[in-house]
């Protein structure tokens, strides 16, 4: 294979965080593939969510580095990560709740072209904006819901319209955190077929708690312990390895 295939989506190499005396991770190195939809798992406290954060940019990295598409990222901004091809959907719902459903997927759209609002002078590109929005719309399930105020969607569906708000920003490397939680079981089966659809050709990475989402979503699991990546596999070899049951999992040694 060439370089550029081998190349990760994402990767960490070294990667640490302290707040003060505390370290939250542990030197932690870590590639996902191009394409791979990739789940963290790992009990309370074990640092999935400052992963996130440093991925994402919402803090720097106290050392190590991480890389997107093979572009060095630590320490960079939410906006300039974003622009350089990674989203991130939020374990609080982070959409705009008077805003229509519509109204707050079309901001994304708006970001992507780079168009402000009191700018916007085009009538085609109007159209197409407004295109590409209704388009991702459709794709999250929510075209009967369009006009709607957000803050009146049901709790599922605004889970299905942050999914959404990470599709318009175009990127490849889509970041959800726990996309189930709170979910009935219906809801979830819903939420895994969603996720499932709207990942294909791009790069997931999700902390989830729900073993079975894991199992039906998942290429590859990393488990997170106190701050170190204790095994990285397949769901079927994660569940069956002693280490695993043992930190995480609950299971006692025999
Ligand atoms: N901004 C911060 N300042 C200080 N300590 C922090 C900060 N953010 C996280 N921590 C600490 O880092 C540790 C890991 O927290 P983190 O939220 O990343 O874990 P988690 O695996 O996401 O847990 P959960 O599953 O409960 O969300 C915790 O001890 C937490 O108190």
């Amino acid at each position: 294979m060439s370089a550029t295939t081998d190349r990760p989506a994402l990767r960490l190499a070294g990667v640490s965080k302290s707040f003060g005396p505390i370290e939250v991770l542990k030197s932690l190195d870590l590639d996902i593939r191009p394409g791979e939809r990739h789940a963290v798992i790992g009990p309370n406290g074990a640092g999935k969510s400052t992963l996130f954060n440093l991925i994402s940019g919402l803090f720097p990295p106290s050392s190590g580095e991480i890389y997107l598409n093979g572009r060095s990222i630590a320490g960079l901004s939410p906006h300039r990560i974003n622009r350089a091809g990674l989203a991130r959907s939020f374990q609080i719902t982070n959409i705009f709740h008077r805003l229509s459903v519509f109204e707050n997927l079309r901001i994304g759209v708006l970001a992507r072209h780079g168009v402000r609002f009191g700018l916007f002078r085009s009538v085609a590109a109007m159209r197409r904006v407004n295109e590409e929005t209704a388009e991702v719309l459709g794709r999250v399930g929510l075209a009967a819901r369009g006009d709607d105020l957000a803050g009146d969607l049901s709790y599922s569906e605004q889970r299905a319209l942050e999914i959404g708000m990470t599709l318009t920003t175009g990127a490849e490397v889509i970041l959800l955190d726990e996309p189930t939680a709170g979910m009935s079981r219906e809801e979830t089966a819903q939420a895994v077929e969603l996720i499932r659809s709207v990942t294909v050709g791009k790069t997931l990475l999700m902390v989830e708690h729900d073993m079975s989402v894991v199992f039906s979503l998942c290429d590859r699991v990393s488990v997170l312990v106190y701050g170190n990546i204790l095994a990285t596999d397949i769901p079927t070899r994660i569940s069956a390895n002693r280490a695993v049951q043992e930190a995480y999992l609950g299971v006692e040694a025999a």
